[in-house]
């Protein structure tokens, strides 16, 4: 019988260039592009993966950062399975604005319990050798706000790419299997009444 894989929903935030757009390039097409224009609104790709022995296809939302998107971008959030919280290491400002982008998914999302909703968090552009953001800072940001796994990653050379969409979606199986919801790779016990949001999304 063929077997089915579960729809993940997951969702990239963080100000204007931090890299969101070259972070699932990079992880779905193996490119990077030195010249990429701002996204307008949101973008999703998928891809089909298999993360310790379950399969399922992930699909990534891409979301502009500029604040003067705002509105085309909040109206996205709902039905996410996990949220990926973007900064660039080379912009301090975009490490302050993290608890902004939390505080905007968790209420546009209508997350009613953000202490067990998987968040991410990305630290990109490790590439840029003048840090402006510490590992030991951002750590105890993600431990003071909710105990986030953190990735120091690169889109440009490809660094701890994998590694993250990876742990989202262990994050995701981890809160799923907490909660009852079974994600089940070759039946229909997906819990299809949460991953329907998803599908029928559209930009
Ligand atoms: N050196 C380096 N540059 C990067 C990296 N990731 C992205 N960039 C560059 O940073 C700029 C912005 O990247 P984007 O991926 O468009 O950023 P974004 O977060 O999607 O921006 P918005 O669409 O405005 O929200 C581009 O010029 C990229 O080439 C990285 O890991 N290293």
């Amino acid at each position: 019988m063929m077997s089915k894989s579960a729809l993940l929903k997951v969702i990239l935030l963080g100000d204007g260039g931090v890299g969101k757009s070259s972070l699932m390039n990079r992880y779905i097409t193996n490119k990077f592009d030195s010249h990429l224009f701002h996204t307008i609104g949101v973008e999703f790709l998928n891809k089909e993966l298999e993360v310790d022995g379950r399969r399922v296809t992930l699909q990534i939302w891409d979301t502009a950062g500029q604040e003067r998107f705002r509105s085309l971008r909040t109206p996205f959030y709902r039905g996410s399975d996990c949220c990926l919280l973007t900064f660039s290491l080379d912009d301090g400002q975009s490490f302050q604005n993290l608890a902004n982008w939390k505080k905007e998914f968790t209420y546009y999302a209508d997350i009613k319990d953000p202490d067990s909703f998987p968040f991410v968090v990305l630290g990109n552009k490790l590439d840029i050798p003048e840090r402006q953001v510490s590992g030991e800072d951002a750590r105890k940001w993600c431990r003071e706000n909710g105990g986030h796994p953190y990735f120091e990653t690169s889109a440009k050379d490809a660094t701890n790419v994998a590694s993250a969409f990876e742990e989202a979606v262990r994050r995701i199986q981890m809160t799923d299997d907490r909660d009852g919801h079974l994600i089940s790779t070759d039946t229909n016990t997906v819990d299809l009444q949460r991953k329907s949001q998803a599908q029928n999304s559209c930009c």
